[in-house]
């Protein structure tokens, strides 16, 4: 059955590629073209807002830019069709920039309605330009022609359209299934986690909107040469809508998705437009109002589109165990016991009125394990997001050996060698545990997305999996390294966002409440997991109620209370200490 995986893209392409020479009719052609273009945008939009969860209402532009690019220039200027697709692309990628710089940093609804915002505007700028024909557009676009032969409309440009369809495919799933690809993976549980493990979240937003970019500029090159002709009609918000039902019927996260839904929407397009009017008795685009219902069906009752269905009944292959003997990632030198690491120094924490840490200090050394315990909303959670960045200080500062991180952002405090988990295990649920893992390693590696795309990565990714696999066998799960994140139980999670932090080569552990809501079991098990990290030397910082979990693990204890410090002791002295019980118990002290 694992063939099927293996062959299916080769069996598609090689059909694909060959559909020209087969004896089907030039209208079969015609419609594959549109498919072909049609899935190149759609592609875009699976990695812009499928894997990285950025909504686009706006794509349809960016192949507007492309086609009036080829137009304007092989027609207005006479020049080189080729040299219109360099200029095309570049035209795409600084719009890209341009464009992204301003909107992406926007959260929830605004990115979505700034897409719509710019696809009108560039939409209408193609309609009022003079030299771009206003709303006639550029007629008599010339064939393409390459290395002496004319493409035409037909089957030679079938060829092309299915070659640039076929290989950004390959590229894109290449892309997914690397270093940056899984940095790209994780925008979509939010910039936390993944600024934690060391990833410029806004870096990889605009790198994956200038690719989707590329990708609708591209297919907007040949969508020139295919129509021989461009006006605006074809790049308006509604078409840019119309990619976004293709992908989300296809299956906005899988790249095959695309391809399925440019398809499907295609083919069952020019049935309706036939069979629609002849049905009602009247001409319109009635096509639309059904598709309109079943996006709405097809949002309800199977978000994942199409492709899922596929995909559940093929077989999951496990990753192919390729890592044995990679070389060792970069480490860095440990710091000696004893030395100082971490000094909180008066920290404060203000939301509004309420101040939710108040000048709390406390200093770490290298090998210590350092408990912070208070009552609910005593403000731990609060002064570790202080130390890792998530959260700026409103006062006070912290320093790393000596430096001071206070202002610096999660990502650069993560470089420093402080890691962390979270109150609330953050991960990517449809990665599997080693994938999950390997995300802590990003910073010990270098390849970036044009490697990756044109699998180049292939040495560093086994160096990746095998330090994965030897954090995950560290906290005792690299039986379980192949499932999906999502499938494992509460318990084996944390210890899944214990092997990604450890993945970073931290010099500090910092972990939040890893043993809430776990078993007894799981709970022994995370125990002596975190005591064979305090026999290797592991610094740990750790928030906890399970006092029992504390004692029995830390050399000092920070207790807080109300936002400040109520005392820090050895475990023996913050059991004996009257005011923390009173804290605890809620009487006066
Ligand atoms: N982003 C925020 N905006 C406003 N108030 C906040 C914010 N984050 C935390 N607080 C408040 O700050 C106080 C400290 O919260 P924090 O989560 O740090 O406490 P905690 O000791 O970790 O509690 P718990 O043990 O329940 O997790 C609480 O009163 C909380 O409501």
């Amino acid at each position: 059955m694992q063939g099927i995986r293996r062959f299916a893209f080769p069996a598609f392409a090689l059909l694909m590629l060959l559909l020209p020479a087969l004896p089907v009719p030039d209208f079969w052609i015609a419609q594959s073209n549109y498919i072909g273009l049609y899935a190149l945008v759609t592609l875009g939009l699976v990695l812009l807002t499928g894997v990285a969860g950025l909504i686009s209402f706006g794509q349809a532009a960016f192949v507007g830019v492309g086609a009036y690019t080829a137009a304007y220039m092989s027609v207005t200027l006479s020049l080189s069709p080729w040299l219109a697709l360099l200029v095309g692309v570049a035209l795409a990628v600084a719009a890209a920039l341009v464009l992204g710089a301003v909107t992406l940093r926007m959260s929830g609804h605004y990115l979505p309605l700034a897409t719509i915002a710019w696809g009108l505007a560039l939409y209408y700028t193609m309609g009022n330009m003079e030299f771009l024909g206003k709303y006639d557009g550029i007629l008599g676009v010339p064939t393409l022609k390459l290395f002496g032969m004319d493409l035409g409309t037909g089957r030679g440009l079938h060829v092309l359209i299915w070659v640039m369809a076929l290989l950004a495919a390959w590229a894109a799933s290449n892309l997914l299934d690397s270093r940056p690809g899984r940095a790209i993976r994780s925008l979509k549980s939010g910039a936390t986690m993944a600024e934690a493990m060391g990833i410029s979240t806004f870096r990889y937003k605009l790198a994956v909107f200038v690719l989707a970019a590329v990708l609708a500029a591209v297919s907007g090159w040949l969508f020139a040469f295919f129509q021989r002709t461009v006006n605006p009609t074809p790049f308006a918000l509604s078409k840019g809508i119309e990619y976004l039902f293709m992908a989300v019927l296809g299956g906005i996260s899988y790249v095959w998705g695309a391809f399925l839904g440019s398809g499907a929407v295609k083919l069952v397009e020019d049935q309706l437009q036939v069979l629609l009017p002849r049905l009602i008795g009247a001409s319109g685009n009635f096509e639309t109002i059904v598709f309109g219902v079943v996006l709405i069906v097809v949002l309800k009752f199977a978000p994942d589109g199409l492709w899922s269905f596929v995909v559940r009944r093929l077989p999951r292959a496990d990753r192919k165990r390729d890592w044995d003997g990679a070389a060792p990632l970069p480490a860095r030198p440990k710091p000696a016991h004893g030395e100082p690491l971490l000094q909180v120094e008066a920290v404060r924490k203000t939301f509004g009125g309420l101040t939710a840490v108040n000048d709390v200090s406390f200093a770490i050394a290298a090998g210590d394990i350092v408990g912070l315990i208070g009552p609910n909303g005593a403000g731990k959670s609060t002064t570790f997001n202080l130390i890792t960045g998530v959260l700026a200080l409103s006062a006070g500062q912290v320093r790393w050996r000596g430096e001071p991180i206070g202002g610096l952002p999660s990502r650069e405090i993560a470089r420093r060698g402080i890691s962390r988990t979270f109150q609330h295990v953050k991960m990517i649920p449809d990665m599997t545990v080693l994938e999950n893992v390997a995300l802590g390693g990003y910073m010990r590696g270098s390849s970036g997305s044009v490697r990756a795309m044109l699998r180049l990565d292939r040495e560093e990714e086994r160096r990746l999996f095998a330090e994965a696999e030897r954090q995950l066998a560290r906290i005792g799960i690299a039986d379980r390294m192949h499932e999906m994140a999502g499938n494992l139980a509460l318990g084996p999670q944390r210890l899944m966002e214990i092997a990604r932090a450890l993945c970073t080569d931290p010099a500090l552990l910092l972990l939040d409440e890893p043993a809430a809501g776990l078993r007894h079991k799981e709970k022994q098990a995370l125990g002596d997991v975190l005591r064979q990290l305090k026999a290797e030397g592991m610094s740990l910082l750790l928030v906890e109620h399970d006092m029992e979990f504390v004692m029995g693990l830390t050399d000092r204890i920070v207790v807080m209370e109300f936002g400040t410090r109520l005392m820090e002791g050895t475990p023996a002295q913050v059991q004996a200490s009257p005011a923390v019980r009173a804290a605890y118990l809620g009487t006066d002290h």
